[in-house]
């Protein structure tokens, strides 16, 4: 104790600002701990619900979060809470919902109560005071801007628009993995597929790609660490109280929205003036890019610029990673079970015409396998396995509890996806399985609750169709075109599947993988 009287008294006579900042800090963490962030009524409620055990002060449950959050609340469900558990995140209490049944109750009987998003001080700053679609909270302008993304932006006559542009960005991947085969080398499949998503996405949203992708991916890569990451002030939100912490939290991501600032400022100022000299040109919606759709409906849904730079960033941030991911787990896994993969290549080439250079998507309905293969992929390897996390707009009761307005609720779909209940062999990759059950799994409009990659409801992923046909036709030519083979000295189980968290799941190692021309 003497020592803490000295150094605060070292610290008045050097620093008085500092001593009175840290006095600051230390009573809210005081009072922060007393509370547990929530108080009266509303955190009576929460107490009903179960929680793990070995509550820290001020840290809550932090402790008991691995690398994977969601693993760690996956295992602390199966034993504290199945359908619903409260977790301390901080002095943040959540909500998590961790079987079919809670997550029907959460997302179609009460989803007008739980379709809003909370607020979050870094999120605010990256998406323009939270005015994009993914994270805007419930309410008039969310309902806007959902409807000019479901409606005019990711619909599926702007999908199959952008026919031509995946099938070219599909036919340079197919080339340059061409080369890598007659030389026999190995290519970096993690950076192939994520470079070819990229792409399409720039090409959809500015209609091009060249000279932009490389920034874009920068950009979203730095966006998608700080929106997944740590943000000390959504766990501990009263510090947010204190300019200097403030300050200190959302630097990296001012710094950030600054250069989409300026990025997105020149590209749509390029557009602007281009429409301003094409006046008489009447382009068909589905042809324009996503810049011209949002400018053309500036005005008739009431948005303001930095509206429409929020909601060209969720594009990127919400549409690369997943799809990429997807495919890139997709593919980890097939090499892993060879007699999976070479199921797959026979569905494929039996629905290919004969010397067909290429897969067509006119050649995909058919394929049935090849849908189950992703769908597979998306249940083992939700690529948002947390979602989005939901917030109360109002008290509810669900399954004998009642979670109070205001109130951050997760959905696990990752520990759904594995539900010991709905799947047999649930840690296991088996395609079959959705042949067999393929009727009741319906992505578009799930009838039950234990296969929800997408999400469901008024939250639901509005990109679902532009991924399917992204992931459907990539896939289908890599098992077309190609035999697969591991580097030389790896086999199937070396295949390292570790996962790294941020807001959607990645990699932690590079998929590299031998081709070898299909005709060898
Ligand atoms: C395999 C690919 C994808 C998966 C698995 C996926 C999954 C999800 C999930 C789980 C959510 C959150 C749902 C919730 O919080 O309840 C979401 C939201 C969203 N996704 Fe996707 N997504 C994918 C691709 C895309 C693409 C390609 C786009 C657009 C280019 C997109 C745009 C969005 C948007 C805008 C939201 C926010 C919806 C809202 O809050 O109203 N997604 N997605």
């Amino acid at each position: 104790m003497a020592d803490v009287v000295h150094v605060l008294g070292e610290m008045l006579i050097q620093d008085p600002r500092a001593l009175m900042t840290t006095m600051l800090v230390v009573l809210l963490l005081i009072r922060i701990m007393i509370t547990g962030g929530k108080q009266g009524d509303d955190a009576k409620l929460l107490r009903l619900l179960p929680p793990p055990p070995s509550k820290l002060p001020i840290i809550g449950h932090l402790h008991l979060m691995g690398d994977l959050p969601y693993v760690s609340l996956a295992g602390l469900a199966t034993k504290y809470g199945p359908d619903l558990m409260l977790v301390h995140l901080g002095a943040a209490p959540t909500v998590v919902v961790s079987s079919p049944r809670a997550a029907e109750a959460v997302l179609r009987t009460h989803d007008h109560i739980f379709a809003s998003r909370p607020r979050s001080r870094v999120w605010d700053v990256i998406m323009y005071g939270q005015t994009d679609s993914c994270f805007s909270p419930y309410g008039d302008y969310f309902r806007r801007a959902r409807k000019l993304v479901t409606v005019h932006l990711l619909n599926a006559s702007k999908v199959r628009a952008q026919r031509p542009a995946r099938e070219e960005e599909v036919r340079g991947v197919m080339g340059k993995i061409g080369k890598a085969a007659a030389a026999g080398e190995a290519v970096d499949m993690s950076e192939l597929l994520h470079a070819f998503v990229n792409d399409l996405i720039c090409r959809a949203v500015s209609g091009k790609a060249e000279g932009l992708s490389k920034l874009f991916r920068e950009l979203t890569d730095v966006n998608a660490a700080l929106l997944g990451g740590f943000n000390i002030l959504d766990f501990l939100p009263s510090l947010g109280r204190l300019e200097l912490v403030r300050k200190v939290a959302c630097a990296k991501a001012l710094r950030v929205r600054k250069r989409w600032d300026q990025l997105l400022d020149k590209l749509i100022d390029d557009h602007s003036r281009r429409e301003d000299e094409d006046e008489d040109e009447d382009e068909d919606e589905a042809e324009q890019d996503f810049i011209d759709v949002l400018l053309s409906l500036q005005d008739e849904y009431g948005f303001t610029r930095d509206h429409i730079k929020a909601i060209l960033i969720d594009m990127f941030e919400a549409g690369t990673d997943t799809s990429y991911m997807t495919l890139e787990f997709a593919m980890a896994e097939l090499i892993r079970k060879p007699h999976l993969m070479n199921k797959l290549q026979e569905e494929v080439r039996r629905n290919v015409p004969k010397g067909q250079e290429m897969v067509s998507e006119d050649d995909l309905p058919n394929m049935t396998y090849l849908k189950a293969v992703i769908k597979e992929t998306l249940r083992l390897h939700p690529p948002v396995p947390l979602m989005i996390p939901h917030f109360s707009l109002d008290a509810c009761a669900v399954h004998g509890y009642t979670i109070p307005a205001n109130t951050r609720v997760v959905v696990n779909a990752w520990a759904i996806g594995r539900h010991t209940g709905n799947w047999e062999d649930q840690n296991e990759f088996q395609p079959d399985r959705f042949i067999k059950t393929g009727a009741s799994v319906d992505l578009k409009a799930p009838n039950e609750f234990h296969f929800l990659p997408f999400g469901f409801g008024r939250r639901m992923c509005p990109g679902l169709q532009s991924a399917s046909a992204t992931v459907e036709i990539m896939l289908s030519n890599l098992m077309y075109r190609f035999h697969w083979k591991l580097p030389p000295g790896l086999k199937e189980e070396d295949v390292d599947m570790t996962e790294v968290f941020g807001i959607s799941v990645s990699r932690k190692e590079k998929l590299l993988l031998v081709p070898v021309k299909a005709s060898e």
